[in-house]
């Protein structure tokens, strides 16, 4: 139950939830896509946005230039700034760092959204638009936690830190370098690192998440020649690299999923009778999460085995073709050039270098056996490691409080099946305590035509955050250990 003190800040939070969509809906509205090169100003946009709220907020904010990356037309693009900020730096309060991203997806009305997707609109208690979920409603609960205590003028009783990135959905492009870099200085003295960019696993019962997938995203090009063909001229007479692509790609996973790339299982941690206990015991309902996707079968019938083929074993899925004809109608060309853009999510402990030599090895093998004369490039854009945290962490029992005050229920202790790049540098690099604290339901549709967050989540989530600053305020050792560094220094 609540203390007098949450009960305040409960009411502060329900009175003024109207102003906190309000801000959503002027998130949602930049389309901060991070994946198309034409919309890169509304990213920086977007995070300028963001350094503004938190200005406003007290918060000390310092932009990091993170400089350029290349297209795969050769081209440079200047990378959006990240931001780097605190609000408060008393040496007896531990010190929380907060990591959110403002950049989106590609979303476009015709891709078959209801309603707009840069129009934040509220349906049955449902906001929908894109990044509701990914990630713009989560930061703005946090930041809203924090405003709640500044409007009622009650001391915040944890340091504040945020780390707030506008490229996560293309790759986390140059935020490693700055976590290495910064390791000394900004994060030297955080204690516990939160991030908040992912779902429950059930649309109503809350989560906390311990472990991620990794990611290694490949690039697969098939050139024939300078230019496209009439397909009535040369069709017939040549090696189209289109074919050529679609054998390769279809080479890569079995009608039963399993990935077909010689030796890629062979790292993947060995399954003990404790891991799968920990199957058997989480609450899942499958009817209710092939709901959620639409999808009417999925390739196991248990719960184990789809968490076990979520969490702990490799997928590869096939995104896309660049270059591809892909309007609506009929257009008789030979493309000259085609792009395969596919993926493996990483499960410990596969070593991603291992895994890129063995794709890349695997796929010019299966191009040699077709006497193609076509040119092939295989590529590795980006690549992320796969994180698991202990969760006797202290970080872990302030969240599990928190929640079971908000939400009157106790989480379930989920991982999750898609990549937070930021998760495994956090702790390899700072060898911090991190944990993933999501507040949307599985049912967000991130990524998709229809994501969006709940009223309720998106107001519980914003008391859920306040209510763990208070609790990691309560946890023992952590102030006592910080005061005698103070003394020792
Ligand atoms: N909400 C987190 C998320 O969607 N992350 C992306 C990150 C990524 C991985 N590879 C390229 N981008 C995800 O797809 O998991
Ligand atoms: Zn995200
Ligand atoms: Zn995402």
């Amino acid at each position: 139950s609540s203390s007098g003190l949450e009960n305040q800040i409960f009411q502060y939070i329900d009175l003024h939830q109207n102003e906190f969509i309000q801000t959503l809906k002027e998130w949602v509205a930049v389309e901060s896509d991070s994946i198309q090169p034409g919309l890169r100003q509304e990213v920086t946009r977007m995070v300028e946005l963001t350094a503004d709220r938190l200005r406003a907020l007290g918060a000390t904010v310092e932009l990091v230039k993170l400089g350029s990356h290349k297209l795969s037309d050769g081209q440079s693009l200047l990378l959006p700034p990240l931001i780097l900020a605190e609000l408060g730096k008393d040496p007896q309060k531990p010190t929380v760092c907060f990591y959110g991203h403002v950049d989106v997806q590609p979303a476009k009305k015709e891709d078959g959204w209801k309603t707009d997707p840069y129009t934040l609109t509220e349906i049955d208690g449902n906001l929908y638009g894109r990044g509701a979920t990914d990630n713009k409603g989560p930061v703005l609960a946090w930041i809203n936690a924090a405003e709640s205590f500044r409007a009622l003028k009650l001391d915040i009783p944890v340091n504040l830190k945020f780390i707030i990135e506008g490229m996560e959905e293309a790759g986390s492009l140059g935020l490693e370098e700055i976590i290495k870099k910064e390791n000394q200085r900004f994060f030297s003295d955080v204690d516990f690192f939160v991030i908040s960019d992912n779902l429950w696993l059930s649309n109503r019962k809350p989560a906390l998440t311990y472990g991620s997938r990794g990611n290694i995203c490949f690039s697969v090009e098939v050139r024939c020649g300078e230019r496209d063909l009439h397909s009535g001229s040369f069709g017939g007479i040549i090696h189209e690299p289109m074919t050529d692509l679609i054998a390769l790609l279809d080479s890569l996973v079995d009608t039963s999923g399993r990935i077909l790339i010689p030796g890629v299982y062979d790292d993947v941690a060995s399954l003990t009778e404790e891991e799968k206990k920990l199957y058997e015991a989480i609450e899942f309902d499958i009817e209710e999460y092939k709901n959620n996707s639409g999808v009417k079968k999925f390739l196991y019938d248990t719960k184990e085995e789809i968490l076990m083929h979520l969490w702990r074993y490799p997928s590869l899925s096939i995104h896309g073709i660049e270059g591809a004809f892909h309007e609506p109608g009929i257009k008789t060309v030979i493309p000259a050039k085609v792009i395969g853009k596919f993926s493996i999510r990483q499960v410990p402990h596969m070593d991603i270098s291992i895994g890129e030599h063995q794709v890349i090895k695997y796929l010019e093998d299966v191009f040699s056996k077709r006497n193609s004369p076509n040119k092939l490039k295989v590529s590795v854009p980006t690549s992320a490691m796969p994180w698991v945290a202990n969760i006797n962490d202290p970080l872990y029992t302030a969240a599990r409080k928190a929640i079971k005050t908000v939400f009157g229920q106790d989480p379930e202790m989920i991982r999750d099946g898609a990549t937070i790049p930021i998760a495994q540098m956090f702790q390899n690099i700072t060898r911090k305590s991190v944990m993933m604290l999501p507040v949307g339901a599985a049912d967000d549709a991130e990524h998709s035509q229809k994501e969006k967050i709940s009223r309720h989540n998106y107001i519980q989530g914003t008391k859920l955050f306040a209510t763990l600053f208070l609790e990691i305020a309560k946890l023992p050792g952590k102030l006592q250990e910080k005061s005698n560094t103070t003394t020792t220094n």
